[in-house]
């Protein structure tokens, strides 16, 4: 993985500036019901605007609790809209019903960060990924001639169809993960900080594995992360969250290596950099800005 490449494996990043067309989010609030200590709803989301394209991704960072979870599970109709809207293919999707959802089960799909709890660990893989098919009617022949293309295009071994999850590694559960999350062909995954349970090499890999399916199937991606580096990797554009907002959002080159927000330049300089081929073009960033702010402060004195 090269730290100065954003998404290196499907468009060119840079070309990509308004994400119009697949999904719009439109001053979207999502205010938590009052519960237990806290006796008041709790505004997570506030007035948040996002958009993404046909086989784009767009990145999603910030800390702990800034509301990059809750944007998804909003997008998935799992967190309550009390304000704005969600638009899916032209359509305000906010307020769906539950059988509206499961229709769109099938274009808007997710995978959660740990792959030892996201799977049921009682199921053999085989059934884990015809699950999601037969719910949607498909005839178990053709059900699965699916599942084995998709153990194919996860990078899995046939024989995985009679094995339980406990058998793989946390990388190949990961790809199990995305092969159910891929099974209906969907049009959107929402990916909660899908490689952080991973080790590093491991994460590349995973991460790879996204690029090349979007390459080959045109999906787009949420893509949630607390890592910038994964994120430039992984993104065409990167929106930032800061206490429930986006308080920057732009080309993923652009906001990863040059951010303009104090928040993003912060996130940025406290990233930590364990991959010893990112350390140079960290120091790089690092270096770059240090120096962009001396001379801001420099300016105001
Ligand atoms: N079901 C819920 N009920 C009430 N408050 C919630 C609920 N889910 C999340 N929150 C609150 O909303 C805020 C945003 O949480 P969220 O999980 O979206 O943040 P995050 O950026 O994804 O954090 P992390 O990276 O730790 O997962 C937090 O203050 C959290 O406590």
């Amino acid at each position: 993985m090269t730290a100065s490449t954003a998404n290196a494996g499907a468009t060119a990043p840079d070309e990509r500036t308004s994400g119009a067309g697949l999904l719009a989010v439109e001053d979207l609030v999502v205010e938590y019901p009052g519960k237990g200590w806290r006796s008041r709803p709790f505004r997570a989301l506030t007035e948040i605007n996002i958009s993404i394209g046909q086989g784009e991704t767009l990145g999603l960072v910030g800390e702990s609790g800034s509301g990059k979870t809750t944007l998804g599970r909003a997008v998935l109709g799992l967190a309550p809209v009390t304000g704005g809207r969600i638009i899916f293919e032209g359509k305000d999707i906010s307020h769906a019903t539950r059988k509206e959802r499961r229709v769109l089960s099938r274009d808007l799909q997710v995978v959660f960060q740990d792959p030892y709890t996201s799977l049921n660990p009682a199921l053999e893989i085989g059934d884990i990924l015809a699950e999601p098919l037969g719910v949607q009617g498909k005839a178990p022949a053709e059900a699965r001639k699916r599942v084995r293309e998709l153990l194919n295009q996860v990078g899995l071994p046939a024989d995985a169809i009679h094995r339980l999850p406990r058998e793989f590694s946390g990388g190949q559960r990961q790809r199990v993960a995305i092969a159910r999350a891929l099974a209906l062909s969907p049009k959107l995954i929402v990916c909660d900080e899908p490689v952080s349970a991973l080790d590093l090499s491991t994460q590349a890999r995973v991460l790879d594995l996204f690029l090349q399916i979007q390459k080959d199937t045109g999906v787009s991606y949420l893509f949630i992360s607390h890592d910038l580096d994964v994120v430039r990797h992984i993104s065409h554009r990167v929106a930032v969250m800061y206490h429930g907002e986006i308080v920057e959002q732009g080309p993923a080159h652009t906001v990863t290596t040059n951010p303009e927000h104090p928040y993003t330049q912060r996130l940025l300089l406290a990233s930590p950099v364990p991959d010893p081929d990112r350390q140079e073009q960290r120091r790089a960033d690092r270096h770059r800005l240090l120096e962009a702010q001396r001379r801001q402060a420099s300016t105001a004195a």
